[in-house]
């Protein structure tokens, strides 16, 4: 038996599949015939103009819209039957967020934790751990218990982030996370996810309007296109196999 090919195997799975999918906002059609493949690993930078439909897509991908036509599979299973969305993160676009929302800073990371179908959880001591692990990553401890509408752009985009990772997701899906955040918070903050694509096994569908990031990065040319949507993609070949991290635990460490 190969071990190591079979390793290699069970670590490019298709992740996010897309098969001519369409979406329409009453007759204007926002998205056409979209087909696209993300498998395990991937680093991928969605790009395209204002009103493109970027933000229709990842809405698409985390099932808060349905496609009018086409089909999308996620980790293999088709949308209507997926359920395990504890393995995706999900950081929606910052100006969705309504600044009065009385919560404070863990409260909204902790959120995190909970399924769909379960808004009420009690929190038990190994979640609360989990919480203050993804704010210590994060570097929002001090924050904790501040209201989250107090906090600067930045500080909420860290807030965010440590809610989608709290779970230790398999997919995270950012929306132009960067947006509004001063350019050394934004060089920390991409570090760290080129940190978390190369050295744990996490995929990336990310929104961005930064193309000197992502030319950097993903490289000069898509690796395909969709009416106005170009993919950007770097796949990661860093891991040698493919054990589970726990990453909020082995970021801490390594500091
Ligand atoms: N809820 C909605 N109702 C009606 N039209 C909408 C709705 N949401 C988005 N649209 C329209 O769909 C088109 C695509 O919007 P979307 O937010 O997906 O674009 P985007 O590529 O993310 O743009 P941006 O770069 O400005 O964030 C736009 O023309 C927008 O006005």
């Amino acid at each position: 038996m190969t071990i190591g090919s079979a390793a290699t195997a069970a670590c490019h799975q298709e992740m996010v599949a897309l098969e001519d999918v369409s979406y329409s906002f009453g007759s204007q059609q926002v998205l056409s015939g979209v087909s696209f493949l993300a498998q395990e690993r991937d680093f991928i930078g969605l790009i395209g103009s204002n009103g493109a439909g970027k933000t229709t897509l990842l809405r698409l991908i985390v099932g808060l819209l349905k496609p009018q036509q086409g089909q999308i599979r996620l980790f293999g299973t088709p949308i209507e039957r997926f359920k395990e969305w504890n393995r995706i993160g999900y950081v929606p676009q910052r100006n969705h967020f309504n600044p009065l929302f009385p919560a404070t800073v863990r409260e909204v990371v902790l959120s995190g934790l909970y399924g769909r179908s379960k808004l009420f959880k009690r929190v038990t001591k190994e979640d609360a751990a989990r919480g203050e692990d993804a704010m210590k990553t994060l570097k929002i401890a001090d924050l904790a218990d501040k209201r989250i509408g107090a906090l600067s752009g930045g500080q909420q985009q860290r807030v965010f982030l440590a809610r989608a990772l709290i779970n230790n997701p398999k997919l995270l899906i950012l929306d132009e996370p960067m947006s509004g955040i001063d350019p050394e918070t934004q060089a920390n903050f991409f570090h760290l996810l080129r940190h978390m694509h190369q050295h744990h096994n996490i995929t990336f569908l990310m929104v961005s309007h930064d193309m000197e990031m992502v030319r950097s990065y993903l490289g000069e040319r898509p690796k395909t296109a969709s009416g106005k949507l170009a993919f950007h993609v770097r796949h990661s070949h860093d891991l040698e196999d493919c054990r589970e991290t726990d990453l909020l635990h082995t970021l801490r460490k390594e500091g």
